[in-house]
């Protein structure tokens, strides 16, 4: 409802993304209870907390040459290269099935409802599923063929349709 959305925001107003100098990767910290976390915190929308996807000068980090920046939510199948995640030790379901979920995801995406960051913290079969799917920045020839051609061709902000690759099927959001 509405009214937990609220509370969402206003709970990920408590937060913000900070830089581990020892570790170079980025945090969450809690300004009202004081804590840190290494994970995005549990039903917070990460793209409502300050500081998500800055660098530590709070400038948007830059991209090398030709690179884009993305998120995903992969759904894997039966017939996935490696049928499994940290979600499903083994993953049964059919390919129609992992389309009819993705499409479903989509259709919430595109509404408001939810965001892919949000939903890629529950729903992804990816290992960036704790990061909201965040992938950070790739240039061509680091992804498989399907999902690099998917991704370059989307716009800042655009979100594809349904992309299949070896490990499942995806949704990419390009987020720089
Ligand atoms: O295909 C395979 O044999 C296994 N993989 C590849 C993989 C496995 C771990 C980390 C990154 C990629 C996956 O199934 C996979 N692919 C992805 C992926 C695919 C396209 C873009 C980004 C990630 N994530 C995963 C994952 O388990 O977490």
């Amino acid at each position: 409802t509405g009214e937990s959305h609220q509370q969402n925001d206003n709970a990920a107003a408590n937060w913000e993304v900070r830089m581990s100098r020892s570790r170079k990767i980025a945090y969450y910290y809690n300004r009202v209870t004081k804590e840190s976390t290494w994970e995005i915190p549990q039903g917070i929308d990460p793209t409502k907390i300050k500081g998500y996807g800055e660098q530590r000068d709070g400038n948007p980090q830059e991209s090398g040459a030709g690179q884009i920046r993305a998120s995903h939510l992969l759904v894997k199948h039966i017939e996935s290269r490696r049928p499994s995640s940290w979600k499903e030790v083994r993953i049964t379901r059919t390919k129609e099935q992992a389309l009819a979920l993705i499409l479903a995801y989509r259709e919430r995406i595109e509404k408001g409802e939810t965001t892919l960051a949000e939903l890629a913290i529950t729903e992804s079969d990816c290992s960036s599923s704790k990061r909201g799917g965040d992938l950070g920045f790739f240039g061509r020839g680091q992804m498989q063929p399907s999902f690099e051609e998917a991704a370059f061709k989307l716009e800042v902000d655009q979100l594809s349709e349904p992309v299949w690759s070896d490990s499942g099927v995806h949704l990419i959001l390009r987020t720089q």
